[in-house]
């Protein structure tokens, strides 16, 4: 329990809306922190994500399955070099069915085609926004490696309160979908240092799995 005043329960934030901490052990964290290193090299590795009106995100992304980029989905890194998209790795299909299973204690059959990996370095957050671009209503999963951050997760209306703030941690997993799948989200800061040692990762590592609900 790591020594907390309070243990670290399952907990629904909304309908649909689920933080499972320690989901993933110190092994499964490792592999993920060793794909993410082999997912950010070129061609179509890490990058920085350019928004239409300037500006650049904080966070820095990696794509597989399909490239996003604001705001739509592409084969290729189409705002940028023009590669193909890394390809979404099966297993990685299979642990998102399994995130889903366990955090809403029900069978997934949901085909997950879409990896969004986002780096984040001491100074980096991501201001609230609604995952919308896919055409399919499967839940979004998300896992956490590294820093721990501070996750606002908020309403479907507007992008003000309420919302709720919760601590990702490193092997935490959450899940928002059905009525939640479209609720305002972001991560106003992390918490730099805050990684465990054997990880060997400096700051945060996100990875969201979608369904595209695209065609091939
Ligand atoms: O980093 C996170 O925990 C959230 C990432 C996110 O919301 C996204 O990639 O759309
Ligand atoms: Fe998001």
């Amino acid at each position: 329990m790591n020594g907390e005043l309070f243990p670290r329960g399952s907990m629904d934030l909304a309908t649909g809306a689920v933080h499972v901490p320690d989901w993933l052990d110190l092994a499964a964290q490792r592999e993920l922190v060793t794909a993410c290193r082999a997912w950010a090299r070129p061609p179509a590795g890490l990058r920085t994500v350019r928004m239409p009106h300037g500006g650049e995100m904080s966070v820095r992304q990696v794509c597989l399955g399909w490239h996003w980029f604001p705001y739509g989905y592409a084969r290729t890194v189409a705002d940028g070099g023009g590669e193909p998209v890394k390809p979404f790795p099966p297993w990685l299909g299979d642990l998102a069915r399994k995130a889903v299973a366990e955090a809403y204690g029900r069978a997934s059959t949901e085909p997950y085609d879409i990896a969004l990996v986002n780096f984040y370095d001491a100074g980096a957050s991501m201001g609230l926004h609604r995952d919308s671009d896919e055409w399919s209503d499967a839940p979004v999963v998300s896992l956490s490696l590294g820093d721990t951050c501070v996750f606002r997760f908020g309403n479907t209306e507007t992008r003000t309160r309420p919302w709720t703030d919760v601590e990702l941690r490193s092997g935490d997993l959450f899940v928002f979908g059905g009525p939640s799948r479209l609720a305002y989200h972001g991560v106003p800061r992390t918490r730099p240092g805050t990684a465990p040692p054997e990880l060997g990762l400096t700051g945060r590592l996100n990875i969201t799995l979608r369904v595209s609900g695209l065609d091939g």
